[in-house]
């Protein structure tokens, strides 16, 4: 059974992140509500500003905890794959039921709140299934409070933490527990957690002094969604990569469990850069991990997933649409992989990376908009699954864009607040539709998180997550509206289509 921690942030924090929140113009419900002389929004019980229908702490006094979201005109609601005009009954923090129009919540239930999410456009929560939380130890990267309360802003309602960057890494029971501990209290929205592979806790030789059994059982029976493992340094020593035997081991030893290996899909190849290469260009960096690098990854990984036949596979970040192809036939064969890929790949472009901009460094690299087009077509077919952040972000000293270069500095883009505005404002240019980019960015990141029946979609008796924003507005990001910890982003200055509200 998947561990998620409901978010928990006590009725005081909530207050104070709600102050923050709006500080940072990321406009609360009521706030909303002023902006847009069409939508009211009623609060029937309380004097708070804006109600997260999920959050049943909001909900002080006398039995406030049934919500109607309810359009009063432009009806919205996206129901399935369509935007309809709904009522949407909301009791302990599930949908209880769905009633197709608008209807006046009296004749609906004995409601407490009321949101008339008018004009907006009701969604599904964003589920974030790739997000580096790096707390405990190395928490001034990026931290819970800070990580989900970005992320609530950027309209999740679910992220699931990777395994590495904090220390200890989620490699082992304990470790896993400590992650808890640390998140206790800190999380603004629900939070769950994916286990580590390293050769240490598959490798029945050299089983870990600490417990002396193999971790991934054990981690599987605490509720982490999965399991991710690298195929190439990590960029942090306390979590190595595997090799295929490892691998072998892994997945062998998930069978049956349900669970899913998620794979950084790069391997080292001879292509290094030149000695004279200049590391203040991007170019140099881009050509020291070619498509080659994920493409044969990415064999390797096709070849234990036929192997091991029933065993969940994900590839995590694609960048590389040299290794779609491979990826689609192995998918047309009908074994469970799932792919995703994130917004960086499919709106920044290698060619107009400036010298020593090291805000764009991640790895895979950020490549061409040729590579872009295919990796949105294979979104369209449904080759890739999802779309998720890989918010990795770092203290500014490791960064440090216009100084250090791309060679030395930290690889990861810090992004988690933006990833529905910048795939929407991609997403609606090619036509696309926001039913699209809810089935990328909810239903099938929460499917592979192992919370396809509770999240990802508005249905009854899912939980009561949603983003409430408007496809029409636009915003330009700049660093005042950034709530991450640290505010280094390769999208400050970007004028994108945003959203208008959370909660
Ligand atoms: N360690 C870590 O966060 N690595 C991430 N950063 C990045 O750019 N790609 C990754 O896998
Ligand atoms: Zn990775
Ligand atoms: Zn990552």
């Amino acid at each position: 059974m998947i561990n998620i921690r409901k978010s928990t942030v006590h009725t005081a924090n909530t207050l104070r992140a709600q102050a923050l929140v709006n500080d940072h113009s990321v406009i609360s419900s009521a706030e909303f509500s002023q902006s847009r002389k069409n939508i009211s929004l009623v609060v029937t019980s309380t004097q708070l500003k804006s109600v997260n229908p999920h959050v049943t702490y909001y909900r002080s006094g006398r039995n406030l905890s049934e919500v109607v979201l309810r359009p009063e005109s432009g009806n919205r609601i996206l129901i399935g794959n369509e935007l309809i005009p709904a009522t949407v009954v909301v009791v302990n923090g599930k949908i209880t039921k769905i009633h197709p129009g608008v209807l006046d919540p009296i004749s609906v239930c004995d409601c407490g709140n009321v949101i008339n999410a008018g004009d907006s456009v009701v969604m599904p929560g964003i589920v974030d299934s790739h997000v580096h939380v790096n707390e405990p130890g190395r928490t001034e990267w990026e931290g819970f409070w800070t990580a989900t309360r970005a992320a609530a802003a950027g309209g999740i309602t679910t992220l699931i933490d990777m395994p590495l960057n904090s220390i200890p890494p989620t490699t082992t029971v304990s470790n896993l527990l400590e992650k808890h501990h640390a998140a206790d209290g800190k999380c603004h929205v629900d939070v769950g957690f994916w286990g580590g592979v390293v050769p240490d806790n598959v490798d029945d030789l050299q089983p870990l002094v600490e417990n002396g059994v193999d971790d991934l059982q054990p981690l599987v029976e605490n509720g982490v969604v999965g399991f991710k493992c690298f195929l190439i340094h990590s960029g942090v020593d306390e979590f190595p990569s595997v090799e295929e035997t490892h691998v072998d081991e892994a997945l062998s030893k998930l069978k049956g469990t349900g669970s899913v290996l998620a794979f950084h899909a790069e391997v080292d190849c001879s292509s290094n850069p030149e000695n004279d290469a200049n590391p203040n260009e991007y170019k140099t960096f881009l050509e020291s991990r070619p498509p080659q690098m994920e493409k044969d990854a990415i064999e390797l990984v096709a070849k234990l997933c036929r192997k091991h036949g029933d065993v969940r596979c994900h590839i995590v970040h694609l960048s590389a649409a040299d290794a779609i192809p491979t990826i689609a036939k192995l998918k047309a064969e009908g074994y469970p992989l799932t792919v995703e890929t994130c917004p960086h790949y499919l709106t920044l472009n290698a060619d107009t990376i400036s010298d020593n901009d090291t805000t764009f460094k991640c790895c895979p690299p950020i490549r061409n908009p040729e590579n872009q087009e295919k990796l949105w077509e294979a979104l369209k077919e449904g080759v890739i699954d999802l779309i998720v952040s890989d918010h990795s972000p770092c203290v500014a000293e490791l960064k440090q864009p216009g100084v250090k270069d791309f060679m030395s500095a930290w690889g990861g883009i810090s992004s988690v607040q933006f990833g529905l505005p910048i795939i929407w404002t991609s997403a609606k240019d090619r036509g696309l539709s926001i039913s699209d980019v809810s089935r990328w960015m909810s239903r099938n990141p929460a499917q592979l998180a192992g919370l396809g029946n509770t999240k990802g979609q508005i249905q009854e008796g899912y939980d009561a997550d949603f983003v409430v924003w408007d496809p029409e507005a636009d915003t330009l990001i700049e660093e005042s509206s950034i709530l991450h910890r640290n505010k280094l982003t390769p999208y400050k200055h970007r004028q994108l289509t945003e959203f208008k509200a959370v909660w």
